[in-house]
């Protein structure tokens, strides 16, 4: 059966919108706080108690009342306020409590005058800290308030937002089910890496950097076990995978061998985007099987793919786990000119640097061919050219969306 022409030619965004469209937060499952770094929030964190929960000191010294502060005057030791070890009772006019970072203020203290300026004499202390010294006290809640959200559902655990979640107190996190997704190189000239390649064999390497990717932007990737140019051993491959998101590699495009879209028609394939306006990457396709799997055929060209992984994997991915699928770009200066841009949205592999004046520069490399593995290694961004877009200038601005590298 053919597919219809309009889905053929689609923008960028109308392809993303196809594939995100339908794609919802998986369930919810507990972690430990310890595993839940890179995970995505499935419900907001609240505070149920304030922080800090108590008036703190903020430096080492003594505690007091400010009304009976007075230069040189002899203060009597009361006793101590120790960070886990509060002074249990009010410090009274006349006394002083010793008192370190991070404790309790005693009741009727208001005052931390800092050691340094303290002289201390058997049971008494005396001060010189001017007429008006700085309270050196960090109020109850004054990080956040007993109810306070902390974090909103959709946030993406990152080692900051671990130390709120353990300041809130949890050590059980709800979060999303990660994605599953299920990647299947083709093609008759694959072999892996370890393997005797044949003369006109190459090393598969897609899969094993989609794999990496899906697992940075939050899923499970497994590799299924690539297949040759044969549309049964392809659909018998297929069928059994238990998967939110299956990815195929290659075999995408128009020729007697690409048979990935032939092979899944037998499980029902029904097309939502056949080919995007896109360079590189135009034989992009995706859509679900009979019984609701979805499958995003990528372009076997390394460059292809991996860009289209960046605008077509990454999104679906963070809607699957609730977070926020916007492909965000930044701005950044041209540092060679680039010429016109053809009818297919052009996202070209770039290096991004900071200037004399501390502003980002994109370069882009010249050699954009899509099956250059070597240039999109030293890529650090993609440099996208709207169709159609005339010749640009060195200075002039344009729009990177950076890859996240190391
Ligand atoms: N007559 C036309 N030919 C082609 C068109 C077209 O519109 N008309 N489109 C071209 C474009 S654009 C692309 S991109 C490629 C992509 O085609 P496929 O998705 O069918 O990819 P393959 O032919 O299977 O492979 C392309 C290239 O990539 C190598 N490859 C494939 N898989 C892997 C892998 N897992 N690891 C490493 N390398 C891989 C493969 O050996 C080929 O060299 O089609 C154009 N042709
Ligand atoms: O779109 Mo293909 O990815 O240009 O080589």
């Amino acid at each position: 059966m053919a597919d219809s022409p309009s889905l053929r030619n689609l923008t960028v965004e109308d392809a993303r919108a196809r594939i995100l469209a339908g794609a919802a937060r998986l369930g919810i499952e507990s972690v430990a706080l310890e595993q839940s770094l890179g995970r995505v929030l499935a419900e907001p964190v609240v505070a149920d108690r304030a922080q800090p929960p108590f008036d703190a000191s903020a430096m080492d010294g003594w505690a007091i009342r400010r009304a009976d502060y007075e230069p040189s005057k002899a203060f009597a030791v009361a006793g101590e306020s120790a960070a886990g070890k509060a002074y249990p009772r009010v410090v009274e006019a006349g006394q002083a409590v010793r008192i370190f970072t991070g404790a309790p203020v005693p009741a009727g203290a208001d005052l931390v005058i800092i050691q340094e300026e303290a002289v201390r004499e058997g049971g008494a202390v005396r001060f010189e800290a001017g007429e008006a010294p700085k309270a050196n006290i960090r109020a109850a809640g004054g990080d956040f308030q007993a109810g306070a959200a902390l974090l909103e559902a959709g946030a993406v655990i990152d080692p900051w937002r671990l130390s709120l979640v353990a300041s809130a107190g949890l050590a059980q996190v709800p979060v999303a089910r990660r994605p599953r997704v299920a990647i299947l190189a083709t093609g008759d000239e694959l072999v892996p890496p370890g393997a005797a390649p044949r003369a006109d064999q190459i090393f598969e390497s897609g899969s094993f950097s989609l794999a990496a990717l899906v697992e940075a932007w939050g899923g499970e990737a497994f590799r299924l076990k690539a297949q040759g140019d044969d549309a049964a051993a392809i659909a018998a491959s297929v069928g059994p995978v238990e998967a939110d998101l299956i990815v195929t590699i290659g075999g995408a495009s128009v020729g007697d061998h690409d048979l990935v879209k032939p092979a899944l028609r037998t499980l029902g394939l029904t097309l939502a985007v056949e080919t995007v306006a896109v360079r590189p990457g135009k034989p992009t396709w995706f859509g679900t099987l009979e019984d609701g799997r979805r499958v995003l055929g990528l372009p076997g060209n390394p460059a292809s793919a991996l860009v289209c992984a960046e605008l077509f994997l990454k999104p679906p991915l963070a809607a699957l786990t609730g977070a926020d699928p916007q492909v965000r770009l930044s701005a950044a200066r041209l540092v060679a000119p680039l010429s016109a841009t053809g009818p297919r949205e052009h996202w070209m592999r770039a290096r991004l640097a900071v200037d004399a004046e501390g502003r980002l520069t994109a370069d882009a490399f010249p050699d954009q061919d899509s099956s250059l593995i070597g240039v999109f290694s030293q890529a650090d961004a993609l440099l996208r050219r709207r169709p159609g877009a005339p010749a640009a200038q060195a200075g002039d601005t344009v729009e990177v969306l950076p890859l996240r590298r190391g």
